[in-house]
């Protein structure tokens, strides 16, 4: 896929729902049994419920592991879908490898922005910055949250795990996702990282 911008925030998504996984409709969103008759979700793989747009896509080294549950199920709770990517158990694991996995669900449209975590969140961002379509921030404040949207029209948000705590991280995840990007003078540098210059 390019990397075209995110879409414009629609509010804040609404209101918060009724509970992990289940949006408004009532459905669980976060059922993928498709023989499972408890929950009223469609499972016609063909018909998406949520548009990829909305997609959420997630992966850390073991560095993170738990703030990305804690981001998944804050994210869950508004109501938002996520591709969680792993890793996904406690074995020491190498970054790179997880930049990788989630540049492949964009490229591939199974979703449309991203949040990677790693210890420091350094090595994984460095990692994602080297896929063009990917304009990844490693934030530690909300004012980056939002400039890293505003400015540089970022497609990927990275926390550290052993740097930022949940609180935090919730607010910059929230930031991140509810601030559009603003054009203008920053379009035109936003479209030269995507063509550097040979050297
Ligand atoms: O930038 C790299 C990340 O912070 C890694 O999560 C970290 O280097 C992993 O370190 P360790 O292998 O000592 O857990």
């Amino acid at each position: 896929m390019t990397a075209g911008p995110l879409r414009p925030p629609r509010g804040r998504f609404g209101p918060v729902r009724a509970g992990p996984g289940v949006r408004a409709t009532g459905r669980d969103t976060t059922c993928r049994n498709t023989q499972c008759v408890l929950c009223c979700a469609p499972k016609d793989p063909t018909k998406r419920e949520t548009p990829v747009s909305d997609v959420i896509a997630l992966a850390s080294d073991h560095g993170a592991i738990d703030l990305r549950t804690q981001v998944r199920d804050h994210l869950a709770a508004r109501g938002l879908e996520t591709l969680d990517l792993g890793t996904h158990g406690p074995e020491s694991v190498d970054y790179p490898d997880f930049a990788a996995v989630l540049a492949e669900a964009l490229r591939d449209g199974r979703a449309a922005r991203g949040i990677l975590l790693c210890g420091t969140g350094i090595g994984i961002s460095i990692a994602a910055n080297r896929y063009p379509f990917l304009r990844a921030a490693l934030v530690h404040d909300v004012t980056s949250a939002r400039l890293c949207r505003e400015h540089n029209d970022a497609n990927v948000l990275v926390l550290g795990g052993r740097t930022t705590g949940p609180e935090v991280a919730r607010d910059c995840v929230d930031t991140f996702l509810d601030t559009a990007f603003e054009g203008g003078r920053h379009a035109r540098r936003v479209e030269k990282l995507g063509t550097p210059p040979a050297l």
